[in-house]
């Protein structure tokens, strides 16, 4: 990353270990010994350990306390270094200088998280995930601490321990870890109606994301933004589309990361910014001028609504983008602390009820997490001066000279800054009213954008849905948990709730008071958000792709099938039966990166396997038919050469399936599994790399199906659910 304000801030607070470097003590006295704790001891006999021994009670004192609380929520997260960009000036709506200033780069800290799990849970698990950006700006931290979902469980920050306790493990027995699917979640979400729209996301596959870089970020909150000179105020949400599509695992593949690979999402982002593959988003803001406010159906500061494209478009503004991977965890990632309260001169609350109480949960919170001085740690402080009549507390870093910490002083000391100063300015906003426990009437309304969702999903989507739910409400044990649930589903289709009524072994519904008003909005099926439905260049960039290989297997097509793709930006791994140098039929030794039972096809978005002598032993290891079978269960492409088609035909050869056969070198593309039967020679796979529809070379072929991220036909037309995987 070139350097900015941010790192320049961080370089001296960056210690490099190296071997010309001594052992010292924290109070810097060199160390000899941090082995063998001084005792009374001769050469014959270990004696009594000495309390005196300053080193040894150093180590084991700052060893015993290294843990601090993890989060209460989004314990688990990985966070990276960016910038932001601004390509678009907001200046008619807002005077802040992060999102009006064209020329400016402003360095960024992201944290994502799951939300329900504890800090060494699994990243795959289904979730909803944290997408928290925190902005160094010229004038102070500006944080948008959002989700990976538009809309939240709960309208009123006063519901949140619940959503939260009613989500983590049950009390009693503290299981099930990182889950929804238990009992007292789907209690909740009955009782509390207004989180129908939202279970419905996050069982859906945003729930699942295949990377953290391929999910859309959302503030969820409505904001405002106000300009210094007057005008009118405007209400406003904000949004970050990933420039490599908006895609998802499949659900029996998260099942078994979550074992197989607990890091997976944590590992995917380091590897991608080591290689130089930047995540990127694009920012967009909705905007809403405050005389239109009352314009909808829903109340714009009801949360668990989100404004729907059609009415108010997303004007895309500016991007982010990561580019440097933390130099420590902990001091970092985990020490970072965003707060929805932190905002900057031009950006502003709104009464939404459940912002105006997150403003007061994370500085809260942080005190007991990190302590009072939490905002001058290094990931946190601001690269703009601080100052002000704060002082003391706990690990106080800041040494503030002369006599006086007061307001007003004789001397003027620390002026509050005025608005032609760059100071904050509140908007004067008119508030008539009566002090009361009370939402707006329009709060009342649950179902409506729930139906809305429900009716935008593609087929697939729908089909995961259906799935999801009946897999969450298989581990509820109560009757009365998953057969009230079945009937909360009739308030968004009937259809649905009949599908899931099967597998949760409900009684089928018949009829609903609440008929589904048939509507749909864009924007809301992720298969909006593919590269090529945003206008973007299909890319196979950052994707995994993994080449069998055997002795005997054919060196010029593993070659050049691995050149091509890895010039076209994938990360193509060789896995073989060992990682002891395999060898093709021409004589090349090939060490592969892992064998078989080291990783599995799941971890990988593609396989191919090359032809040669190697496909005879392969197609007698269960292992290696496993790992094509699974990726077929998985609807990930597939490709093969020559008579590595054999293999792949022998795996997945059910009806409805195509194989290419012959010496013609025909390529065929059956449901993402692309076959060469008669390409031997590289002459025939290096043409380029055209990722588009119908494409007739092999390369071709195969790098458009990965592109594609996976090939869902396979599972509607039931094909995948022939296959053991
Ligand atoms: C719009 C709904 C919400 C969203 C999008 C959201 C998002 C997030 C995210 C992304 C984090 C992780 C921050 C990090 O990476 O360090 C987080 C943490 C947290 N959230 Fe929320 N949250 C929401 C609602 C709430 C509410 C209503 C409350 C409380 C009233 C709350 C309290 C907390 C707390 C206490 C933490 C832990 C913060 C820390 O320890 O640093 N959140 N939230």
């Amino acid at each position: 990353m070139a350097s900015n304000q941010k790192s320049a801030d961080m370089a001296p607070e960056i210690r490099e270990p190296s071997s010309s470097v001594p052992l010292t003590s924290d109070f810097g006295a060199k160390s000899t010994n941090h082995d063998i704790w001084l005792s009374a001891s001769t050469g014959e006999r270990k004696g009594p350990a000495l309390l005196e021994d300053n080193f040894g009670r150093e180590k084991i004192m700052k060893f015993d306390h290294e843990r601090i609380p993890e989060r209460v929520v989004h314990a688990r997260g990985a966070g990276a270094f960016g910038t932001f960009k601004l390509y678009e000036s907001a200046a008619d709506v807002t005077s802040a200088g992060v999102l009006t200033d064209t020329s400016r780069t402003t360095p960024v800290f992201v944290r994502f998280s799951t939300v329900l799990g504890s800090r060494g849970s699994a990243d795959t698990v289904r979730d909803v995930r944290g997408f928290a950006v925190k902005f160094y700006t010229e004038e102070g931290n500006w944080d948008i601490v959002g989700n990976d979902i538009p809309v939240f469980f709960i309208q009123d920050a006063m519901k949140f321990p619940d959503v939260i306790h009613a989500g983590k493990p049950e009390p009693d027995k503290e299981v099930p870890q990182a889950q929804s699917a238990h009992n007292n979640f789907w209690d909740f979400q009955f009782l509390h109606t207004e989180a129908t729209h939202m279970f419905m996301w996050a069982m859906s596959d945003r729930g699942i994301p295949r990377s953290y870089r391929m999910m859309q970020g959302f503030g969820v909150n409505t904001y405002t933004l106000t300009k210094n000179d007057g005008g009118e105020r405007h209400f406003v949400k904000f949004h970050f589309t990933p420039t490599l599509g908006v895609h998802s695992l499949v659900w029996d593949e998260a099942l078994k990361l979550a074992g197989q690979d607990p890091d997976f999402h944590r590992k995917d982002l380091y590897t991608a910014i080591d290689m130089g593959v930047y995540p990127t988003w694009k920012f967009g803001i909705q905007i809403c001028p405050e005389s239109r406010q009352d314009e909808f159906d829903f109340d714009i500061l009801d949360a668990t609504k989100v404004w729907p494209e059609e009415l108010l478009p997303v004007r895309y503004i500016g991007e982010l983008q990561l580019n440097k991977n933390v130099d420590e965890y902990f001091t970092q990632t985990e020490q970072a602390a965003f707060c929805t309260a932190h905002v900057v001169p031009g950006i502003g609350f709104s009464d939404d009820p459940l912002l105006q109480g997150r403003n007061f949960s994370y500085f809260d919170t942080q005190l007991s997490r990190l302590g009072v001085n939490w905002q001058e740690l290094p990931v946190n402080r601001p690269v703009c001066p601080v100052m002000n009549n704060h002082r003391d507390g706990q690990l106080q870093h800041k040494i503030t000279r002369g006599s006086i910490n007061y307001w007003p002083n004789r001397k003027s000391v620390i002026p509050p800054a005025k608005p032609e100063e760059g100071g904050y300015l509140d908007y004067p906003e008119k508030v008539v009213a009566m002090k009361q426990r009370l939402h707006s009437v329009k709060f009342s309304e649950h179902f409506s954008q729930a139906q809305l969702f429900w009716n935008s999903m593609s087929e697939i989507e729908k089909s995961h849905i259906i799935a999801a739910l009946g897999f969450e409400l298989d581990h509820c044990d109560d009757p009365v948990v998953y057969e009230r649930m079945v009937t909360r589903l009739c308030d968004i289709s009937l259809e649905l709730a009949q599908a899931v009524a099967e597998k949760a072994g409900s009684p089928t519904p018949t009829k609903t008071a609440n008929e589904n008003h048939g509507l749909t909005a864009k924007g809301l099926s992720q298969l909006d958000f593919t590269p090529e439905a945003m206008g973007l260049p299909a890319t196979i960039a950052s994707r995994m792709i993994a080449i069998i290989i055997g002795d005997g297997f054919n060196f010029a097509e593993y070659e050049a099938v691995k050149a091509a793709l890895s010039a076209a930006g994938a990360f193509v791994f060789t896995i073989g039966p060992k990682r002891q140098p395999v060898k093709s039929s021409t004589g090349q030794s090939v060490a592969p990166d892992h064998h078989f039972e080291g990783m599995r096809s799941t971890m990988f978005d593609s396989l191919y396997i090359p032809g040669g002598e190697h496909v005879a032993s392969l197609m007698k290891e269960g292992r290696v038919i496993h790992w094509v079978r699974e990726a077929f269960g998985h609807c990930k492409a597939i490709g093969a050469t020559g008579e590595g088609v054999a293999l792949v035909k022998m795996a997945c050869e059910i009806e409805g399936m195509t194989f290419s056969a012959g010496a013609s070198g025909e390529v065929v593309d059956s449901y993402g599994v692309v076959t060469a039967a008669g390409i031997g020679t590289p002459a025939g796979i290096t043409e380029g790399l055209r990722m588009v529809k119908g494409a007739k070379t092999f390369l071709e072929a195969y790098a458009f199906n990965i592109s594609q991220h996976r090939n869902f036909k396979r599972e509607l037309d039931g094909l995948t659910s022939m296959v053991a995987y």
